[in-house]
């Protein structure tokens, strides 16, 4: 069992642009976590800095109550936006080289690079310069190489990223198997079904800032909940005067974002018949891409 890894209050600039505010987060052992933002809003710099190849300007990132020195540094394992592999040296020895680096000895580093190498599907590629291989192939090697060393926690930046759906389903049962052994897992993603389906809490950033943090399940209920009314489409603005309608999108299916304790569906349904025939009325809960739109546009 390992200890959370604690995320706590970052600060970082870049020249005048100032990349992350605040951020702080945290991810229990046996947690995974999906770090989600749109294009430059943070993430990458964020895991930089959990990992230490990137100062920050304030703030701390922590290992339960120790900060993340050299030696906590060489238990994280880490996949690198960039990637990170010499391209001109075989697979096999690569990723021994890394397992040693780590601490193994020869027989652990040897028999962890076989076992991975396999379970990832590249152990035919043992003797294979790096660059020969396809990118997705490469990019199994990479978590290859984040794992070996038999990490206590798994930092990886956009992971699913290339990956055919055989190597997303390995990827994933290999991060849930990771988090099962009690391992905090942190990973960036823009694939948010898979984000939604795999994690137990995301983070969504935006502009360097945490914006919303939470399970999928309470981050869809935060607003409320989504009435769903369909028919040909009515005269606009018949609900926006009722009783905990927050909000309305008018079309072909129109939606109200209604809040349950002050909103009266029976009300809604029957105003709604007044202003046009209604053929469905549900309610539905937002995806996670719904809350990121609305989350990242706010
Ligand atoms: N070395 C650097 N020098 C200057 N600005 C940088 C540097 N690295 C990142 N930035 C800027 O900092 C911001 C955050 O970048 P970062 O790479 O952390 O975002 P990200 O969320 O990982 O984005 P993406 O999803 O595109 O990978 C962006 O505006 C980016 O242009």
């Amino acid at each position: 069992m390992t200890a959370p890894l604690i995320v706590d209050g970052l600060h970082k600039r870049y020249g005048d642009l100032v990349a992350l505010r605040d951020m702080t987060f945290s991810v229990d052992p046996g947690e995974i976590f999906g770090f989600v933002g749109s294009n430059g809003a943070g993430k990458s710099t964020t895991m930089r800095i959990i990992l230490g190849v990137l100062a920050a300007d304030a703030g701390e990132v922590r290992l339960g109550d120790r900060p993340i020195d050299l030696d906590l540094r060489r238990r994280i394992g880490y996949m690198p936006e960039e990637r990170g592999l010499y391209p001109k040296m075989k697979v096999g020895e690569q990723l021994t080289f890394l397992a040693r680096l780590h601490g193994m000895s020869a027989a652990e580093a040897q028999d962890s690079v076989q076992r991975w190498t396999d379970r990832l599907g590249v152990g035919a590629r043992y003797d294979d310069n790096v660059a020969d291989l396809s990118l997705g192939n490469q990019q199994r090697v990479q978590l290859a190489a984040a794992l070996v060393h038999d990490p206590s926690v798994l930092v990886l930046d956009e992971p699913f990223s290339g990956l055919d759906p055989v190597a997303v389903d390995v990827m994933s049962d290999v991060l849930k198997e990771k988090a099962a052994e009690g391992i905090p897992v942190i990973f960036s993603s823009h694939q948010l079904d898979l984000v939604q389906r795999l994690c137990n809490r995301v983070g969504i950033i935006a502009r360097g800032e945490m914006r919303a943090l939470g399970t999928v399940d309470d981050l869809r209920a935060r607003d409320g909940i989504t009435l769903e009314i369909t028919g040909p489409r009515a005269d606009v603005a018949w609900a926006d005067a009722l009783p905990g309608v927050r909000r309305v999108d008018y079309g072909e299916t129109t939606r109200l974002l209604i809040d349950p304790e002050a909103a009266d569906d029976q009300l809604i349904l029957s105003t709604a018949l007044q202003n046009g025939p209604v053929h469905r009325f549900a309610t539905s809960t937002p995806s996670l891409t719904d809350l990121f739109r609305e989350v990242v546009s706010a």
